[in-house]
């Protein structure tokens, strides 16, 4: 069949810099769309739920347990997780689209079948993505700070997202938290700490001890950060 000239091809490169960039071409039309640094996740453009898609033509086998990491970005840390632990299931929630699109990408090159990332407002879409004690795990690693009072509420970890994941999680699922920034990663464990459902392991105010993540590979943020010998902040909590 002969392609139709008029629509664009998109190619999704990474620089050297880690910088996603998105060519969108064809005959008429060559654009170069940067990928931004941060969005506003209360911009009214993600505001809106996406529908679930139909899990079993998602993974290979749907059985296994869920594994959600929630702002995944270039989505690194489940592509090696989702290697070395193929019985588990890998999702990743990420509000900037090319990222996601580069990430199910790399996924199909490499033929992992246990692994999917969805672009979405994790805030906004998670709660109708999955149904109760479908998630066995979720990590939050390193969300956007958003320093300024008045722009805390665009923080990922609020009361309503720590009672979304208290009804989706099963008994006794693992939450892994962590920051490099010690006013971020003690807000996160707090709003953990104030649902009833969910005890942290450390003792209530504590963070973790770095020995009890025994399969824990960094993320690339938290790769970063610890070259520059910078510290890490991180709470191990349960699901009651
Ligand atoms: C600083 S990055 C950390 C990436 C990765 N977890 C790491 O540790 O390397 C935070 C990511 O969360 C994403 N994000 C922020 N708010 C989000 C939301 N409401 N839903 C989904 N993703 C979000 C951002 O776009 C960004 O990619």
């Amino acid at each position: 069949m002969q392609q139709n000239s008029s629509t664009p091809h998109k190619i999704v490169n990474v620089t050297n810099a880690g910088e996603v960039v998105v060519n969108v071409s064809n005959e008429n039309v060559s654009r170069r769309a940067r990928v931004r640094e941060h969005v506003n996740p209360l911009a009214k453009k993600y505001s809106v739920a996406i529908a679930p898609p139909v899990w079993t033509e998602i993974y290979a086998d749907w059985s296994k347990p869920l594994s959600l990491d929630i702002g995944s970005a270039r989505g690194r840390y489940i592509l090696q997780m989702s290697q070395l632990k193929p019985d588990w299931n890998f999702l990743g929630l990420e509000i900037r689209e090319p990222l996601v699109d580069r990430c199910n990408e790399v996924r199909d090159e490499l033929g992992l079948t246990n692994l999917h990332y969805i672009f979405c407002n994790a805030n906004v879409s998670l709660a109708g993505l999955l149904t109760k004690n479908s998630l066995h795990e979720v990590t939050v690693q390193f969300p956007d700070p958003w320093f300024k009072r008045r722009q805390q509420k665009r923080r990922t970890v609020q009361p309503e997202l720590v009672a979304t994941l208290a009804e989706l999680l099963v008994p006794n699922a693992p939450v892994f938290l962590q920051s490099d920034i010690l006013e971020v990663a003690e807000d996160m464990r707090q709003h953990f700490e104030d649902n009833e459902n969910f005890i942290n392991l450390a003792g209530k105010g504590n963070f973790a001890d770095d020995t009890i993540f025994p399969e824990h590979i960094p993320t690339e943020r938290e790769s970063s950060v610890l070259s520059q010998g910078l510290p890490v902040y991180r709470a191990y909590l349960k699901r009651k």
